[in-house]
């Protein structure tokens, strides 16, 4: 992959620093991509300010694959990852080694048991339901309020805003209970009085399979990860008509995929296929989100909504290395729920198509919320036409 050098590397380095990085914050996710795209695929932001420790940047396919799986026992999720994660306590999502494969192995049952009876309205809830016994009746036509949705949505921004913002800030945040710290501490307190009343009234159910913290980040990935790429999916298909047939086959998340980054580092010193030298404990991000706009991977119409090209000449599905496309994470950490949630959404996908047309309403500003969970900024307002 090429790499830039002399004048162009330094005005990157200087975006990259902190006034860049501030500036940019509402759409940092593109703005990251813009200069992995430039950079080749891996950037080294340095460690100079507010004493903030530096952090590599990567989407490069050769170092995903090697921090996930080839050099998978070096690359935990601790020190910072846990400190950022704090609300979600130990569950799977942060938990490691003997915890985390306990966790592993007993999701996997819940997700992967055979033969449980279920109707289409059912199985859509499927998340919430088997997690918290609680049907959120998103469906109905009068549209009902999710009571936690907002606070969700609230909370995993602060999370992505500690990512970017030096510890020293957004702990002091935390502490006079200012800014975003003190949305996300009021956000934590709605989920967690849902959460609590749901354990409260079914505390016999749930005290030996899925506790508060464990249940909050299953709902996090379940219910938002599925809603946000139905979401992108709808406006990519309603801005391209013409391939709206091929997409009965196959819808792609490699544009948009719903959990655009992970965050790892490493417990010993390493050297990157990319030739990058990381230290013990180097904060180290994958972007998931770049990787769907590299030409290097995907060619030129990296950009483009093509469902087509994950079709084989045969009319086949084409598979593609996890390592390529890492929307569910790639490795021994892969998604547990990649396969119900193609399931979820191919039905309600297929379901709408054959049934509606969408039309986009015009003069909407689409752009991805600066957060941990790809949500679109602003809701996507279409008129839906009986077909
Ligand atoms: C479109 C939908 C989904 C996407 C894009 C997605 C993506 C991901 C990603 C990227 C990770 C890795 C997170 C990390 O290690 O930092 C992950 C992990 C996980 N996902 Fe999903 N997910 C989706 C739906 C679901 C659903 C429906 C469930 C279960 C009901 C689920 C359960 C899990 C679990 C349990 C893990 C933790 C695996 C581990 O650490 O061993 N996901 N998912």
């Amino acid at each position: 992959m090429q790499r830039f050098k002399g004048e162009e590397t330094s005005q990157l380095a200087y975006c990259c620093r902190l006034p860049g990085l501030l500036v940019n914050l509402h759409r940092v996710h593109d703005f990251v991509a813009d200069f992995l795209v430039a950079s080749g695929g891996t950037y080294v932001v340095k460690g100079s300010w507010f004493g903030n420790g530096g952090m590599l940047i990567t989407c490069d396919p050769a170092n995903i694959h090697h921090i996930l799986s080839k050099k998978f026992p070096n690359y935990g999720k601790r020190p910072q990852f846990k400190k950022i994660f704090a609300e979600l306590g130990d569950g799977i999502f942060i938990a490691e080694a003997q915890s985390w494969e306990f966790q592993r192995k007993t999701t996997h049952a819940i997700l992967h048991h055979k033969g449980i009876d279920v109707d289409l309205q059912e199985l859509i809830h499927l998340t919430c339901v088997l997690l918290f016994d609680y049907d959120p009746v998103s469906l109905s036509i009068e549209f009902p309020k999710f009571p936690c949705k907002e606070a969700f949505t609230v909370a995993e921004e602060g999370i992505l805003y500690r990512h970017i913002l030096p510890e020293i800030i957004w702990k002091l945040q935390k502490r006079f209970q200012i800014g975003k710290e003190n949305k996300l501490r009021k956000a934590v307190g709605i989920i967690d009085e849902f959460l609590g009343n749901q354990i409260a009234s079914k505390h016999e159910k749930l005290k030996n399979n899925v506790s508060f913290q464990e249940g909050c980040f299953d709902f996090l990935t379940g219910k938002e990860t599925i809603a946000v790429a139905l979401t992108w999916f709808f406006w990519l298909m309603a801005k391209n008509p013409d391939e709206e047939y091929k997409i009965r086959q196959e819808i792609t998340l490699s544009l948009f995929p719903p959990v655009p980054l992970n965050h790892k580092a490493p417990v010993e010193a390493d050297i990157l296929p990319s030739g990058h030298r990381l230290k013990p404990n180097t904060k180290t991000v994958l972007s998931f989100y770049s990787m769907g706009r590299m030409e290097q991977i995907w060619g030129k119409d990296c950009v483009e909504f093509k469902p087509s090209r994950w079709i084989s000449e045969r009319g086949g599905i084409k598979h593609e290395a996890s390592f390529k496309f890492t929307a569910f994470n790639a490795g021994a950490r892969s998604c547990l729920g990649k396969d119900m949630s193609f399931i979820q959404m191919k039905m309600v996908a297929a379901a709408l198509i054959y049934h509606f047309e969408f039309k986009v309403l015009e003069g909407q500003s689409i752009l991805p919320s600066p957060s941990i969970i790809l949500h679109m900024q602003n809701d996507l307002d279409n008129n839906m036409y009986v077909m």
